[in-house]
């Protein structure tokens, strides 16, 4: 669950009392999420999420996120777009916390990913890139390979509490990885977590893409690479190629990929497979087993990353 700060309803009155929003009818707690407070706002006009940014989120950083969700929606991407208060502010302090109120978006997303959720998420995903290509603001990823190594020194004494040989594993890829990644593919806005959950469906179609704080400046094909990991396996470890095509034709069709980008990508999914092995490795150590967040499993990824190595060439990923 995610509901680390409790907001009284008089705190709560004061707060939305600084938008024309109408007046409060009923504000839940949301469990999902791990990194924020979220709650689900419903006032007699509309319903709203309003967000209070804990720990983990660099407040320096809050404009770029918020100026980039402004940005996407103004553009018409079905994302959250932000509340701006009587006074034109968006980003104000709740209980202490930065926080700020951004609409609600229809839809559910799902844990059993079907060939046609591919085929819609990468349409999307490439929408998302072109309309983010004129966003002013930059952020550096610094999950992307200059960070790796970091995150490896913190978890190497302890790897081997996930896997006997995990980093003597992780050492050779990461060396191979900083030798060998990419330096000219096109660059853009990414959003960098654009895994299921963070993926809106209404039926069968698409209905909004949310959570954007890891969003960053990075290669726009590094987002496809995530999305191969965590679109396009499936819950027993199976690759599937059709739901790489699928995504990967959708993509294509709104934003072309160039050779240097369609070559990189096994390269790409792999180091986007080291990331999620590497976070994932760093919450399982430093999470204790009772803690009201579930760990999610690194290992997961160290499969997801074992296929990648073998793989050959793009066509593996069902690309003609
Ligand atoms: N704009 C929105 N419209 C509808 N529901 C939303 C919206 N934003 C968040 N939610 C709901 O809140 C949940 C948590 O949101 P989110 O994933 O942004 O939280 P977080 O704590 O920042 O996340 P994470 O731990 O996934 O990084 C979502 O799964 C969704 O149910
Ligand atoms: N989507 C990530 C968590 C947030 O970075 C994961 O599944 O490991």
């Amino acid at each position: 669950m995610a509901v680390y700060t409790e907001v009284s309803d008089d705190e709560l009155d004061e707060f939305v009392a600084q938008y024309d929003i109408g007046a409060v009818v009923s504000c839940k707690g949301i469990a999902e999420g791990v990194e924020n407070t979220n709650y689900l706002l419903q006032t007699d006009r509309d319903s709203f999420i309003l967000t209070l940014y804990e720990r983990r989120v660099n407040p320096a950083e809050l404009p770029f996120f918020i100026g980039l969700m402004e940005h996407l929606a103004a553009r018409g991407l079905a994302c959250p777009s932000p509340i701006q208060g009587r006074d034109g502010a968006i980003l104000r302090s709740l209980c202490g916390r930065p926080a700020a109120l951004v609409s609600f978006l229809k839809g559910v997303w799902h844990r059993r990913i079907s060939l046609n959720h591919c085929a819609e998420l990468g349409p999307a995903m490439a929408e998302m890139h072109l309309k983010g290509a004129d966003f002013p603001l930059t952020r550096r990823n610094n999950l992307s390979v200059e960070g790796w190594r970091g995150l490896f020194e913190a978890i190497r004494p302890r790897a081997g509490e996930i896997k006997e040989d995990l980093a003597e594993r992780i050492a050779a890829e990461l060396d191979f990885l900083e030798a060998n990644w990419p330096k000219t593919l096109p660059v853009g806005l990414i959003h960098a977590d654009l895994f299921p959950d963070n993926v809106f469906f209404l039926g069968d179609r698409l209905s909004g893409l949310i959570d954007f704080y890891f969003a960053c400046t990075d290669f726009m094909a590094y987002d496809i690479a995530i999305c191969l990991n965590a679109w396009c396996f499936e819950a027993d470890g199976a690759f599937n190629a059709t739901k790489a095509r699928l995504m990967l034709n959708g993509y294509r069709r709104v934003r072309p990929l160039s050779a240097e980008e369609l070559d990189a990508l096994p390269l790409l999914a792999r180091g986007a497979a080291l990331r999620f092995l590497l976070t994932r490795s760093y919450d399982w150590l430093n999470t204790p087993a009772g803690a009201f967040v579930k760990r999610k499993d690194p290992m997961e990824y160290y499969r997801k990353l074992v296929f990648h190595q073998g793989v050959g060439g793009p066509g593996e990923y069902g690309i003609e």
